[in-house]
């Protein structure tokens, strides 16, 4: 398949599309699969680019993975994990991010594993100190090697104690999927609570897992001598959710979402909101809507859940192109997270991005090179132009400007976005989109 679409903008999008499971859980909860005596069932997976790089390393681990994707289903066997033999599993380096997440699982069932480098989008530095921190706490030995990381468990892991320096959402799945089958008692402070981690503490818990999460962003684990399988539906996915609102916004249009859900979006919905959108909450989803007239601008700063998610950020930015006044964005989860406003400008968008915590406080990047805070005036009309997708999210958020933008844009790279947005292409035709993939 060709890696460009053009898109024939300047129409609102108006319709309905349903998301389905949500990528940043669905991939941990593959993975916790691993730590099962017995098979796991698993609803509600989106067709997207991670789940099958997820499959494939789990495949390579033995677990015999069986999907119904029209369906959304997985059945994952993990019975043949112990005589897997694993090969080539550099071929996974540099796919996403979750490979890094096997560590505990491996640990437990092999004593050893080797970890490929890492992928997942260039918006930061991204590095994995808390992680391998973490393993040797658990009392994992971990080897650097040139294309990644071995790690082995010279006796079982202990639970440990553990202070996360930030509330790190991969630091704080690697805990829970390490920690579960430990000796003894692991207590974590300054969790990350996100929903999605949320849901995979459900998982887990299914399995046989005993975890409580105190209202001090403490989580605490008791490590039992087996886990099971699960049977479990995947929480919806919030970023997707809010990518096709923002895209309503700055289209000027009108999209139901099917398999939105409130409880998840409270803080999105509310920004959406105080931007002048209209939304309504249904039994099985969110309508939302621009109701003519001007957007308002907003001083908005991204953060660790309850906060505003960093990823709801890149879409919404589109949107502020086009409210009337000054908008101010200050990215507090990633330094690098602002580079997709190139192309934005290129269209005709005034943004302009600063090193200064702008917004309200001061966080991690301030006083250092990194340009983390966005003003944006608007409105300004948007121009079709030639762009190349960055990574997901500013690739989505590349696609939502091509939408607005009068004519017709190219945008290349497109395939990055099927990482995270399922049969995006089919959506964007329901909604009325006149798009053509090249
Ligand atoms: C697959 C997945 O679920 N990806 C999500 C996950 O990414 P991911 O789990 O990688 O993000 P983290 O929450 O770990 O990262 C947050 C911050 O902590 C820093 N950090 C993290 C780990 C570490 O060892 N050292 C370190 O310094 C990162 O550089 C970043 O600045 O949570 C992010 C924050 O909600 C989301 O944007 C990503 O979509
Ligand atoms: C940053 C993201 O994902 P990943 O961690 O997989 O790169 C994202 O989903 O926006």
């Amino acid at each position: 398949m060709k890696d460009v679409l053009y898109v024939n903008g300047g129409t609102p999008l108006d319709g309905t599309i349903t998301v389905r499971g949500a990528k940043n859980f669905v991939s941990k909860a593959m993975v916790a699969s691993l730590l099962g005596e017995s098979p796991s069932v698993l609803r509600n997976v989106p067709q997207i680019r991670d789940v099958g790089v997820v499959t494939g390393l789990l495949e390579l681990h033995g677990v015999a993975v069986k999907s119904d994707p029209d369906a959304g289903i997985l059945d994952l066997d993990p019975s043949n994990v112990e005589s897997a033999h694993v090969a080539d599993i550099d071929a996974h380096a540099g796919s996403s991010r979750i490979p890094i997440l096997f560590c505990g699982p491996l640990l437990h069932r092999l004593g050893e594993a080797f970890i490929p480098d890492l992928g997942g989008c260039r918006i930061g530095d991204r590095p994995i100190n808390y992680h391998l921190d973490i393993l040797r706490q658990f009392g994992a030995v971990v080897d650097k090697r040139e294309n990644g990381i071995h790690i082995r468990a010279p006796r079982r892991l202990q639970g440990t104690k553990i202070a996360l320096p930030y509330p790190s959402v991969g630091a704080t799945e690697q805990t829970l999927l390490t920690a579960v089958r430990a000796e003894g008692i692991t207590e974590l402070a300054n969790a990350a609570i996100e929903p999605e981690i949320v849901d995979l503490i459900a998982v887990l818990q299914k399995m046989g897992a005993i975890i409580s999460v105190d209202t001090d962003r403490v989580i605490r684990i008791e490590g039992v001598d087996r886990l099971d399988g699960y049977t479990h539906t995947a929480l919806g996915d919030r970023i997707e959710a809010a990518s096709w609102a923002s895209a309503a916004l700055a289209t000027g249009g009108d999209i139901t979402v099917k398999g939105a859900t409130q409880p998840e979006m409270m803080t999105f919905l509310n920004t959406f909101r105080k931007v002048g959108g209209r939304f309504d909450v249904q039994d099985d989803g969110i309508r939302f809507w621009h109701p003519g007239g001007d957007l308002d601008p907003i001083v908005l700063e991204t953060d660790v859940h309850p906060g505003f998610m960093t990823d709801w950020q890149q879409p919404l930015v589109v949107a502020l192109t086009q409210a009337k006044g000054l908008s101010i964005v200050h990215e507090t989860v990633y330094e690098n997270r602002f580079g997709f406003t190139d192309a934005l400008r290129g269209m005709g968008a005034t943004i302009q991005v600063y090193k200064e915590c702008l917004g309200g406080r001061d966080c991690r990047f301030g006083q250092r090179n990194f340009h983390h805070s966005a003003v944006i005036s608007g409105p300004t009309p948007l121009a079709a132009a030639d762009i190349e997708v960055p990574d997901l999210r500013g690739g989505f958020s590349h696609l939502i400007a091509a939408l607005a933008a009068k004519g017709t844009s190219t945008v290349r790279g497109i395939s990055l976005i099927d990482r995270g947005y399922e049969n995006f292409q089919d959506k964007l035709v329901a909604l009325g989109a006149d798009v053509r993939r090249g």
